[in-house]
């Protein structure tokens, strides 16, 4: 499913309206039409409920007024608190056409933040039609502050209309303060703040309605955002006569007497998303480990420490169709050779996965990926932590940046996945978001599972950014299928990955 910012939502209005003669009040009779269906579908029927309707100056307000107009051929019980006066051409005909159907309309300057409070609290669902995709800087007026503290304190149930107010579409940031949703109903396509944090906790349940507006390929409009959602989704074909050398071996290069655990779960976690053949390169402790917890897996034992020329000694006898994964638990001494290490890597011809640690060392000369071979798939997947260092920007200016997954990627010729509650995922040309996965994850050991899983669908040659589209959301499929959230170790998330593929492909 496409996602939109606030600019690509006015473009796909206007091309609407131009090129396909459905006007902007046709979209707006349709939008609040569309968020009157969404309450009864959700909350039942209306004849023994009341509504408030919290109606801004412009369209977002005029959908409200829609909404009440609709609402009163249900029941009397509508009261419109406005804030401001409708400033639009058509919010102003809804406030008319409201006001002809009898609609009562309190004035909030009139009322006060005490009347506001009253009437909010004895209705029982408030809808919030104050600010939509026009919210275009912090709210810092204090009374309108105070109006929506009083929403988010005093209401039973609150309906946003297309976002909640506050909210920014563009980066789901809270502009000054904004309103908590228990329903949010979208116009056309979602925009990128109902997928970011806080935005995506502040819409509650999201509904997206169809006003009119055509498809995007009617409009010949592109869209590079994308919700990874299941229907377009690939999964590895395993045709019946293959055997483990149909498919490629998968690599995992890490390990150190520091962290023992990760390359293993890393190496389990490829086995489980169905790689035929896994290797764990490293110390001898790491060896154990792993033969300790699967027979099955091969190890490459390069002894006690970490030992460059066995590494590179190794390497050399690698054939090309290899899945290398880099970095879990590497720890980040020896840095150099490490990094070494990462060139050689970088130079052969094979998939190369550098998670972790691998991107702690990488971040030393980042410039290394510009000497990739040109035929090579490179996937980095940074944590917010591991992101900021590898571009040398705060950690606030990184989270959750899209545009700069989109750019990066773009830069180096990578595919990067950016974990977090919501990942972003870009190869440079397009952006996906994904939303599986819960607390359950938010693990140490987790990411190591996540490359594992990645290595193992590469390895069923799968193309890698659809690879990273379906590992990033099997892995948070798999996380939501703990049965008690949180209360888990990484490890046991490797048991749900075959069931959360399983679910995969009974849904498609
Ligand atoms: N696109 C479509 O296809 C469709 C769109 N539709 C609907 O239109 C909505 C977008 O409408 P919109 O563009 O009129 O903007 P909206 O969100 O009402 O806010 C603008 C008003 O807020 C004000 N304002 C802004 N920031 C402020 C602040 N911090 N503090 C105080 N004031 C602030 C701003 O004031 P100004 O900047 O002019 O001073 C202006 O008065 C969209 O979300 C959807 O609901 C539907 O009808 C269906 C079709
Ligand atoms: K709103």
């Amino acid at each position: 499913m496409f996602v939109i910012t606030s600019k690509e939502m006015k473009e796909l209005e206007k091309r609407t309206i131009t090129d396909f003669d459905i006007s902007e009040e046709i979209l707006m009779e349709r939008a609040g039409i569309s968020v009157v269906q969404a309450i009864w579908n959700e909350y039942g029927e209306f004849s023994n409920k009341s509504f408030v309707i919290i109606c801004g100056s412009g369209n977002n307000g005029g959908d409200g007024y829609v909404v009440a107009r609709d609402l009163l051929n249900y029941t009397e019980a509508v009261r419109v608190i406005s804030v401001g006066h409708p400033t639009t051409e058509v919010a102003k005909k809804n406030y008319e056409r409201y006001l002809k159907h009898g609609g009562i309309v309190y004035t909030y300057s009139e009322l006060g933040l005490e009347g506001a409070s009253k009437i909010i609290s004895e209705a029982d669902i408030v809808v919030d039609a104050l600010f939509g995709t026009g919210l275009n800087r912090e709210i810092n007026d204090e009374e309108l502050t105070k109006l929506i503290e009083v929403m988010n304190l005093y209401s039973k149930c609150i309906v946003s209309v297309d976002i909640p107010s506050g909210v920014c579409a563009d980066d789901g940031k809270i502009m000054g303060c904004a309103v908590q949703a228990d329903l949010t109903v979208t116009f056309g396509l979602p925009k990128v703040g109902h997928f970011l944090f806080p935005g995506r906790e502040l819409c509650g349940k999201l509904k997206i309605a169809k006003i009119g507006i055509p498809s995007l390929d009617m409009l010949t409009c592109d869209i590079n955002k994308e919700l990874i959602t299941t229907e377009k989704l690939r999964l590895p074909n395993r045709p019946r006569w293959s055997n483990k050398g149909t498919y490629s071996q998968v690599i995992i290069i890490g390990g150190s007497n520091k962290y023992i655990g990760a390359p293993v779960l890393s190496a389990l976690s490829a086995l489980r998303s169905g790689a035929s053949m896994v290797k764990v390169v490293s110390v001898s402790k790491v060896c154990q480990c792993a033969m300790s917890h699967d027979p099955a897996l091969i190890c490459v034992n390069i002894g006690e420490d970490f030992n460059v020329e066995k590494l590179e000694d190794f390497i050399a006898t690698v054939s090309k169709d290899v899945v290398f994964v880099v970095g879990p638990g590497w720890d980040t001494q020896n840095s150099e050779e490490k990094l070494s290490i990462i060139k050689k890597l970088l130079l052969t011809s094979n998939t190369l996965i550098i998670d972790a640690d691998g991107l702690n060392v990488l971040s030393q000369n980042i410039d290394l990926l510009r000497e990739k071979n040109s035929s090579k798939s490179v996937i980095l997947t940074p944590h917010p932590g591991e992101f900021s260092r590898l571009t040398k920007k705060s950690l606030e200016k990184v989270k959750q940046n899209y545009e700069l997954v989109h750019e990066f990627s773009k830069e180096y010729g990578v595919i990067t996945v950016l974990k977090d509650a919501t990942s972003i995922v870009s190869d440079g040309k397009k952006i996906y978001f994904n939303i599986t996965g819960n607390t359950s994850l938010s693990k140490a050991g987790s990411g190591d599972i996540l490359s594992g899983l990645l290595a193992g669908l590469i390895s069923q040659h799968l193309e890698p950014v659809e690879a990273v589209k379906t590992g990033v959301y099997v892995f948070g499929l798999a996380g939501e299928m703990v049965p008690v959230e949180g209360m888990n170790s990484a490890f046991s998330i490797l048991n749900y990955i075959p069931e959360a593929f399983k679910r995969l492909r009974e849904s498609k």
